[in-house]
């Protein structure tokens, strides 16, 4: 669980979005489990975006929402089969919506509706998870079911990067923390990338680093 962390501006959406192929590059190289970054492996890649960058009106239900990670492997064309709906079934279940299956998706609550773009990338059969700051504008309980779900899918086996802004949420609970501004200003767990020393490279003057029992507590300002 990575943890990828850096001032407004600083590059954590476009990140996720070149791994995903959605923007150029124009330096470095994206490997994807070591491999090309081919449709094939693309795949394996599943995405939640930012919840400002999905339409919340558009009328389909949950369960359309989740077999859209289906299509990568079915085409637009082809129609879903039992493997398909058992997928889709399996991923609400486990992200626990099984019982809003029928629902809107614009029904939802925030957090609601992340994990069922959670199940979505979970349909798809996506061993690496990227979630584009999936706690931001939701509630603090559905924050920790959220984070606690990530947890459990790692134990599974999936590698899981988030974009945030909750430095302290990091700290608690990543296994990596990727602070980047630009640039990669440092990778690794979050004990040594949480220093004054890098934390102020990144942010500047726009975090206050203070010292709460001789642990490093950084907010962001502004
Ligand atoms: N390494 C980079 N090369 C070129 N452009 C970049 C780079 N990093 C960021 N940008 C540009 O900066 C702008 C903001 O980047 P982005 O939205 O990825 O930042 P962010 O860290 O996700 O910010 P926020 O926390 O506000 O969501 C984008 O227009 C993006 O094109």
């Amino acid at each position: 669980m990575v943890g990828v962390i850096g001032p407004n501006g600083g590059g954590k959406s476009t990140l996720v979005k070149a791994l995903l192929g959605l923007v150029p590059y124009e330096a470095g190289e994206v490997e994807i489990l070591g491999r090309k970054p081919r449709r094939r492996v693309r795949r394996l890649v599943g995405y939640v975006p930012q919840r400002e960058e999905v339409d919340w009106n558009f009328p389909v239900s949950v369960f359309d929402v989740v077999m859209m990670g289906r299509v990568p492997a079915l085409g637009l064309l082809r129609q879903p089969s039992r493997r398909d709906r058992e997928l889709v079934t399996g991923a609400l279940e486990t992200v626990g919506m099984a019982d809003h299956a029928e629902a809107r998706i614009g029904e939802l609550s925030g957090g609601q509706q992340q994990r069922v773009f959670l199940a979505r990338a979970l349909a798809q059969e996506a061993e690496i998870l990227l979630l584009d700051e999936p706690v931001s504008g939701v509630d603090a309980l559905a924050q920790h079911e959220i984070f606690d779900l990530l947890r459990r899918l790692q134990d599974r086996g999936k590698t899981v990067l988030v974009t945030t802004h909750d430095l302290t949420c990091v700290t608690e609970r990543f296994n990596a923390a990727l602070l980047l501004n630009r640039r990669v200003v440092a990778y690794g767990p979050p004990d040594e990338v949480f220093t004054p020393e890098l934390l102020n490279a990144a942010y500047g003057s726009h975090l206050r680093i203070i010292d709460v029992g001789g642990r490093t507590v950084a907010i962001e300002e502004g």
